[in-house]
């Protein structure tokens, strides 16, 4: 597995912001009324994407990461090499609590994301992260 370092050279953050843009066009967000959209470059270096996709059972809402992890899947699978999500305008946002555990177990070590505050690392945004490590410890 490559660490993102190798990458961090090569990232297109605009070009990975166009594709976010785009797919945050596709969300069905009637409730809240506020639209996802991620992207993703995987480790062979295609991107994947995804929108948010609401419920009239709200807490059934799938946030745009949960529609780009199974994509990233569907398409071939790998691990993921770096991130960014936007709001309804194309702003940059911050993945929620619940999609950053989810992000995490598909990254590279050191996943790279575009942030509100810069470019930072998964570890740096979900530090100590509980993962499939700590199950492999305790033997499960
Ligand atoms: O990281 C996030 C945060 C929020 N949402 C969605 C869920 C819901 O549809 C809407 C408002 O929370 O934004 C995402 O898709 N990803």
């Amino acid at each position: 597995m490559t660490d993102a370092t190798a990458w961090s050279g090569d990232i297109d953050w605009d070009e990975l912001r166009a594709v976010a843009t785009e797919a945050m066009h596709h969300a069905y967000a009637p409730y809240s009324r506020y639209k996802v959209g991620a992207a993703a470059i995987a480790s062979d270096g295609r991107i994947v994407s995804g929108c948010n996709v609401e419920n009239a059972a709200y807490g059934v809402t799938l946030c745009a990461e949960c529609g780009l992890v199974s994509e990233l899947h569907r398409s071939g699978g790998g691990q993921l090499v770096a991130f960014v999500c936007v709001d309804g305008t194309g702003a940059t946002i911050m993945p929620c609590g619940r999609c950053r555990q989810l992000l995490f177990e598909h990254a590279v070590p050191g996943m790279l994301l575009e942030t509100v505050s810069g470019i930072r690392t998964i570890d740096e945004v979900l530090p100590d992260a509980f993962g499939p490590r700590d199950l492999e410890e305790a033997g499960r």
